[in-house]
């Protein structure tokens, strides 16, 4: 189990992370999702020992992860910041990484270099956004680690190599199921991967769930304006759609039995609205912790 304890983090006076608390557990997958600036990778780099907290800690299985290596080689960060050196061959970097986390999945690394076409023969400066990106993903997946950190993993890729980037973690999960956390803005992707949500906003947590959970609580009350009030009056409303004299209002959180009308429709709705709603500041909307 991957524990953050009360972790902070500020930039002189501007606090970036907010007293955070989270427990990633085994072989789950989880979506770490916020707006630009949320904080989601200052978390991930403070995860994995690369930039320190102000205060608070990170402990696996009980130890600090602070310069422990043999925990933090328990973890793989793949980030938009590049570690490796611009003029090594891929196919260096491979055998450097190997050597150092003790392993290295080499069928899969086969499966995927055919599959997304990278010269491995390459330097690693000389690389495109999106190659970048599918030669860190094939680091992240062929380690042997439990903890896949992956902070944006399909920046630059284009729709066909996102698809077959999320074909290729459920089959490598499906294959060793390990835990992964994937920050990324595309929930929509995403959804149907994910076991858990964590929202991060402004440097804090304000949804921490089981996705099945969280979907569950979403409804849309959609009627007559002045019925569509009526019945979701006291509710958690987080936001709403007018067209003409029809309203949409989306309410997060448990019904109770009050009865509703016949010309009034329930359904749920998706991840990315309710975020959409959640992040905004909307008016009508409360906060949700946790
Ligand atoms: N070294 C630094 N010095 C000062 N401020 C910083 C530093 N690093 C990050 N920040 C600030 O911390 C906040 C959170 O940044 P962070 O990169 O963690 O957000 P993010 O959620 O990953 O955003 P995005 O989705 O845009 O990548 C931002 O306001 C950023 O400007």
């Amino acid at each position: 189990m991957l524990e953050v304890s009360h972790v902070s983090k500020s930039y002189g006076s501007k606090s970036v992370i907010a007293d955070v608390n989270l427990a990633f557990e085994e072989n789950k997958i989880y979506g770490l999702l916020g707006r630009n600036g949320a904080g989601k990778s200052t978390l991930l780099n403070i995860i994995t020992d690369r930039i320190f907290p102000s205060s608070g800690e990170v402990k696996i299985d009980s130890e600090n992860v602070a310069d422990n290596d043999s925990k933090l080689g328990l973890m793989y960060l793949m980030s938009e910041v590049d570690l490796y050196p611009n003029g090594a061959k891929l196919s260096q970097i491979v055998k450097d990484s190997e050597l150092i986390y003790g392993g290295f999945n080499h069928k899969l690394a086969d499966k995927m270099i055919a599959e997304f076409k990278i010269d491995m023969g390459q330097k690693f400066g000389k690389l495109s956004t999106g190659y970048n990106s599918i030669f860190k993903l094939i680091l992240a997946l062929c380690l042997p680690v439990k903890f896949v950190i992956l902070d944006e993993p399909v920046l630059g890729l284009d729709a066909n190599h996102r698809e077959l980037f999320y074909t290729e973690l459920l089959d490598s999960y499906a294959d060793n199921p390990r835990t992964f956390i994937l920050s990324t803005h595309l929930i929509e992707e995403v959804a149907n991967i994910i076991s858990d949500v964590i929202i991060l906003d402004q440097g804090r947590i304000i949804l921490n769930q089981p996705v099945e959970d969280v979907l569950a609580k979403t409804h849309s009350v959609v009627g007559q304006k002045n019925e569509v009030e009526e019945y979701t009056k006291g509710l958690n409303v987080v936001g709403h759609d007018d067209m003409g004299n029809i309203r949409a209002n989306y309410v997060y959180g448990d019904l109770d039995d009050r009865r509703l009308p016949d010309t009034v429709q329930l359904s749920n709705f998706d991840l990315q609205k309710l975020f959409v709603f959640l992040t905004n500041q909307y008016e009508g909307s409360k906060r949700h912790e946790n």
